[in-house]
């Protein structure tokens, strides 16, 4: 019925919570005192003794009640409204916490569409869950005793029967409930792999168009929709047959009652104005259960909601202390050791397999071999992004396990071929790199990726660049990310295919800036390209997740083996289309 932790992580809205109650509780007070005062008035209209002074009696109730009722739904609302934003602002705070604390992370357990869904939809759907659910469970209970003291006063054997009617109800909604876990939770994984699918057509689509494989993809999600339609269709079915169904008993119920307190009039039991209260007030003991569960298909899908924001939360942080091993981690030696790292993506799969290697302090690395051997896995492993099965990968003599995520990307900087541009200008950009950079300093970090001059013509650093930077050229995108990367002045650079499909002339400049970078730095390259990797101090061959060949680019050709063999099917094929092109 209650999502328990939910209701232990916000126990601050208890006062909401029994404010509600207290307000439902008063009204339905004042709603006994103006069906008494109804029964009686008919009484008068039938004995044929109604007075003017009754008529201003039933009146001025009207009056009061219409005024106790109004202020208390008033102040009803202002609670609920103030207990949903107070639980829908503090979650959206914490997730966006867990979100920064757990980085880029999070990507391994949740999808980013999932995190969208669950920190707006989701969030939204517990706003009804406490601004309305749970004070009602607890009105529930407490209306239906209510009349029943009131009632007993009068009949003794209406008031029973009355009151155990009413657990009929919550018996249905506990049925209904072991049926509604299985499908909400089965309609938010649909609903969430909808948006999943949504998001990625969107992003490619104009790869899809490309490829002309929209209408396929359209049609795809169509089919997802179609799905969702149907989930959709089947909740609402369910929760309308459950609807009826509580109708029935709450109305069934209070025809028992009714019936009964007629037998016990004409039996002289109770009184004419006993009756007629009864009949008024007999549904006042099963509405607020029948409202409860109305709203139980929301809470239940506040329940799942809660489960995916949990779920969220739990995830572990891993989140070292900064300052305490902070003396050591000052002395620091930049150079980065994998030592016999076995590594999969997958269980019973490996992509790394028991690689050992060093990386000295300031040295030029080049990490090389046909794609899918592993070598952006092993910027991830260095970035921590990835942990090791097997073995450890060290900075210095720490394990990058001990180190925070802070102190990693302060040390190491990695640009990839898809380096991400805001939008924004071209100086929010750069900060990026460095919150402190002075405007010269970015516009000096310009003119070494040999790009200032292009910028200034444009705007210079006030240059506004669209959304996914769709106003540069990727050589020029590429240039920026880099200027980004240089004023980030980190000790170890990973360029993971960062020349990649970008034109000649950027390709070169970018590799003029990285072979300067590797005289103060500690630069790891990673290309396809080999004719990039010549002056590096050693080149790290891989093959099936495993480092065949180490050597200086001299030395592997002299060995002749697997590079000498890659290298040389690289120039030719290099050379055949240059041919072809003249
Ligand atoms: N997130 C992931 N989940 C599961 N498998 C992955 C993931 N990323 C990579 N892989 C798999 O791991 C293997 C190594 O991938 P990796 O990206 O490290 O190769 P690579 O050498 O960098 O390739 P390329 O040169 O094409 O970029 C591949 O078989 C790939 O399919």
């Amino acid at each position: 019925m209650f999502h328990k932790r939910l209701l232990q992580e916000f126990k601050d809205n208890q006062k909401q919570v029994v404010g509600m109650v207290l307000t439902q509780w008063i009204s339905l007070l004042s709603n006994v005192a103006l069906m008494f005062v109804i029964a009686n008035t008919i009484n008068t209209i039938v004995k044929d003794t109604f007075t003017t002074k009754q008529m201003v009696q039933l009146f001025l109730t009207f009056v009061a009640v219409i005024l106790i009722r109004g202020g208390m739904t008033k102040m009803n609302d202002t609670m609920s409204y103030l207990a949903s934003t107070k639980v829908k602002s503090r979650l959206r705070e914490v997730m966006n916490q867990k979100l920064m604390d757990l980085g880029t992370r999070y990507r391994k357990s949740m999808a980013t569409s999932e995190i969208v869904q669950i920190s707006t939809e989701g969030v939204e759907q517990l706003e009804i869950y406490f601004g309305r659910y749970v004070p009602q469970f607890f009105y529930s209970l407490l209306a239906p005793i209510t009349l029943f003291v009131i009632v007993s006063f009068m009949s003794i054997k209406v008031a029973l029967v009355l009151l155990l009617c009413v657990p009929l109800i919550p018996v249905s909604i506990i049925a209904v409930q072991k049926f509604a876990k299985k499908m909400l939770n089965k309609y938010w994984g649909i609903y969430t792999g909808l948006g999943d699918t949504f998001l990625e057509n969107l992003q490619g689509l104009t790869t899809l168009k490309i490829y002309q494989a929209d209408e396929r993809y359209a049609k795809k999600m169509d089919e997802e929709a179609e799905k969702f339609r149907k989930i959709t269709m089947r909740v609402l079915i369910m929760q309308l047959n459950s609807i009826s169904v509580m109708d029935l008993i709450a109305y069934g119920g209070a025809a028992v009652g009714i019936i009964l307190s007629i037998l016990e009039y004409r039996s002289g039991q109770i009184t004419f104005v006993q009756c007629l209260f009864i009949m008024l007030i007999a549904a006042d003991f099963f509405l607020p259960l029948r409202l409860l569960g109305s709203f139980f298909h929301i809470a239940m899908n506040g329940n799942a909601a809660a489960n995916k924001i949990f779920a969220l939360l739990d995830m572990p942080v891993d989140k070292n202390d900064f300052n305490e091993q902070d003396g050591k981690r000052q002395d620091l030696k930049a150079n980065i050791k994998f030592n016999k790292v076995t590594f999969g993506y997958e269980e019973g799969q490996t992509v790394i397999n028991d690689i050992s290697f060093v990386i000295p302090k300031n040295s030029y690395t080049a990490l090389v071999g046909t794609s899918g051997c592993g070598k952006s896995t092993i910027a991830s492993l260095i970035m921590n992004d990835n942990r090791p099965n097997e073995g450890h990968v060290l900075m210095g003599d720490c394990d990058i396990n001990d180190l925070s995520e802070e102190f990693i990307h302060n040390k190491i900087t990695r640009i990839r071929h898809d380096s991400y541009l805001f939008k924004g200008t071209v100086e929010d950009n750069l900060r990026m790199g460095s919150e402190q950079a002075t405007k010269d300093e970015m516009l000096h970090a310009l003119e070494q990726v040999d790009l200032l001059e292009t910028i200034m013509e444009k705007g210079g650093l006030s240059m506004e660049i669209t959304e996914k930077a769709a106003n540069l050229s990727g050589g020029q995108k590429q240039r920026i990310a880099l200027a980004r990367a240089i004023l980030h002045d980190s000790e170890v650079y990973i360029f993971d295919e960062a020349t990649s499909n970008i034109d000649v002339e950027s390709e070169n400049k970018i590799m003029e800036v990285i072979h300067t970078l590797a005289k103060t730095k500690t630069v790891i390259l990673i290309s396809h390209r080999l004719a990039n990797v010549v002056k590096a101090d050693q080149v790290l061959v891989m093959k099936n997740g495993k480092i065949i060949e180490t050597g200086t680019h001299e030395d592997l050709m002299r060995q002749q083996k697997y590079y000498h063999q890659l290298y040389t099917s690289q120039k030719e094929l290099e050379k055949y289309t240059e041919e072809v092109a003249n």
